[in-house]
């Protein structure tokens, strides 16, 4: 059974790129009765917020992803102290003292040189003498990781068979001057620690991942799976940012998407599968292949949220909105909903029609004469969905009137709009008192 996390780091709203990675792992974990963490990746303290952290927890629930584990890399520092300790006392751990000015120069340096700006490694040659004198003069060490130089391989779950030379990456910094710990180490350790077995996450972290399994494999653990899918950029090409705000989930729900609106577009954008409303979360983890998600980056329309929207509405069960409906103050029910699901895009659009169909609205009577003569023909109550079809076949009886000459008038004189949900059963809803008094022009 699957462990998997998803492990934002809290410095914004997440937005509809991340929630395609928590939704992978979300669905890989549930489709086969496995653990889904989450992990706020708090380590930044400047940038890391709690009130980020508990946005991001509420969207992820509104989405219905229910964590089952939660936990905050700042609860955790003790178990990366101690791994620190360890890749010390194997001697992978070693302390440099360059400034940030120094290591910049020299970066120019190399690439004048047409070298890549990979670290050096001078700090490894420094004798205790010199780093004694860089602690008197009240320099603290930063903490890099000694890489092996060799070809680290692993089998992507999305991209295949992956590898990298990790003889052209710098060793990494895994503890900043001020010992706060960068991205690196805590998420190998936690890992560790909780038992994931399987790290799903977008493609910007591939080369971490070489990094990472020497890290693993430095501490004495078993190296997870690893699935790095495409990262959802805009139509135009552009990327997303937690930082901008720009599609965020909070903006897209308070916008009245659907949740599942969203996470259809987040999740088959870029997949084998077409991008079509999909209204389970269970449904979409049926659907998904991590093997069959493209390479390429999933580009998506966001104009496509309000098709994917309205799409998923038209299908809707009344039981799965009744309560959200009585909320708005909508009401008739059932034959109301299956008789204006088909004519909105958002939810909230429901309750324009329940106010055509309560009123006051403005009826349009173009031929006053003709809708008297279809006011005297309204049949009495009770009303059905056949009331509008009798009813109909009376006035064109009478007036001689047929087609849209017929119809329109009769739409205009009702609603006070040229087009809405079909008539035949907005008719019993609005009622013959309603339908009476507007056919005579009140509102
Ligand atoms: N555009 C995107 N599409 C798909 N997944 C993404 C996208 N951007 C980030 N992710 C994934 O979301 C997860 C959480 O990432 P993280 O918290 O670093 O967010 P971010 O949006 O990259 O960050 P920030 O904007 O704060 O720099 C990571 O697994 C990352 O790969």
């Amino acid at each position: 059974m699957p462990v998997v996390r998803f492990a934002p780091s809290p410095t914004g709203r997440i937005h509809i790129g991340n929630t395609r990675t928590a939704l992978l792992n979300w669905c890989v974990a549930k489709r086969a009765g496995g653990r889904f963490i989450l992990r706020f990746d708090d380590t930044d303290r400047e940038r890391s917020r709690p009130e980020y952290a508990e946005a991001i927890a509420v969207d992820l629930a509104w989405l219905g992803v229910a964590p089952d584990l939660t936990v905050r890399q700042s609860d955790r520092i003790a178990l990366y102290d101690a791994a620190v300790e360890r890749l010390q006392d194997a001697g992978r751990l070693y302390a440099c003292y360059e400034t940030e000015e120094e290591l910049e120069r020299r970066r120019k340096r190399q690439m004048a040189r047409g070298l890549p700006p990979v670290y050096d490694r001078a700090a490894l040659k420094l004798t205790v003498a010199e780093k004694m004198a860089f602690e008197m003069a009240g320099r603290r060490p930063h903490w890099r990781f000694l890489l092996e130089h060799r070809i680290v391989a692993w089998e992507d779950g999305v991209r295949g068979p992956a590898h990298i030379d990790t003889a052209s990456l710098s060793d990494p910094v895994l503890v900043r001057a001020d010992g706060g710990y960068l991205y690196t180490l805590p998420s190998v350790v936690d890992d560790i620690d909780l038992a994931v077995d399987h790290v799903i996450r977008g493609e910007d972290h591939v080369t971490n991942t070489a990094v990472q399994i020497q890290i693993f494999q430095a501490l004495g653990a078993a190296v997870p799976a690893f699935s790095h899918h495409n990262l959802l950029t805009t139509a135009s090409g552009e990327g997303l940012s937690k930082r901008s705000g720009a599609l965020s989930i909070g903006s897209l729900r308070d916008g009245g998407l659907e949740p599942m609106a969203v996470a259809s577009l987040a999740m088959l954008t870029g997949t084998a599968e077409a991008v079509r409303p999909v209204a389970t979360l269970a449904e979409l983890a049926g659907l998904i292949d991590l093997s069959r998600i493209s390479r390429a980056p999933a580009r998506f329309d966001p104009a496509d949220l309000e098709t994917l929207n309205a799409r998923l509405l038209h299908e809707m069960p009344h039981a799965a909105v009744a309560g959200r409906l009585a909320a708005l103050g909508v009401g008739g029910g059932e034959a109301f909903w299956l008789a204006v699901r088909g004519n909105i895009v958002r939810l909230t659009d429901a309750a324009s029609w329940w106010r055509v169909v309560t009123g006051p609205v403005a009826p349009v009577l173009e031929d006053r004469a003709f809708a008297q003569a279809a006011a005297a023909l309204l049949p009495p109550e009770p009303w059905d969905e056949g009331t509008w079809a009798a009813w109909v076949e009376a006035v064109k009886a009478a007036t001689g009137a047929k087609g849209r000459s017929l119809f329109m008038p009769l739409r205009l004189a009702l609603t006070g709009l040229e087009h809405g949900p079909e008539l035949k059963a907005l008719l019993p809803l609005i009622g013959r008192d309603r339908a009476l008094a507007r056919l005579e022009g009140a509102a």
